[in-house]
């Protein structure tokens, strides 16, 4: 399977267990990879045969910017459902990191995987 992908797409949101957290609102890194078979688009040289890094990104602008979940982990799982359903994909890897949040770490977040590679 090929793979779209987009990496350090920031977008700032509401997210955090703790109650400062809930009064401030904080940048998320998001690295995609959504799986596809790009031949077709490549053959007819045609967006609407592939998932498009900027719908996606627009889209994912929209969900997450509005979010307001606790965990890192509960973003993850929603942004991997909302993508496979509306872009149809078969595969995708969300992999959601939270620059700042321990001080002594660079970045601390989750990547999951879901849906069948093929
Ligand atoms: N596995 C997780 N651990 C933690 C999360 C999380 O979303 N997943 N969140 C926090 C706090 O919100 C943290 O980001 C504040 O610094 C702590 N641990």
């Amino acid at each position: 399977m090929d793979k779209v992908f987009i990496r350090g797409l920031a977008i700032e949101t509401l997210i955090g267990v703790f109650d400062w957290e809930r009064e401030i609102r904080q940048r998320l890194l998001l690295d995609l990879d959504l799986g596809t078979d790009i031949r077709p688009a490549a053959s007819g040289d045609d967006i609407n045969c592939t998932p498009s890094y900027k719908e996606v990104a627009d889209r994912l602008h929209e969900f997450v910017g509005g979010s307001e979940f606790q965990l890192v982990e509960t973003l993850a799982e929603e942004v991997a459902h909302l993508l496979m359903r509306e872009f149809r994909l078969p595969w995708i890897r969300v992999r959601v990191a939270k620059p700042g949040a321990v001080i002594s770490a660079a970045e601390v977040g989750v990547e999951i995987e879901r849906g069948e590679w093929r």
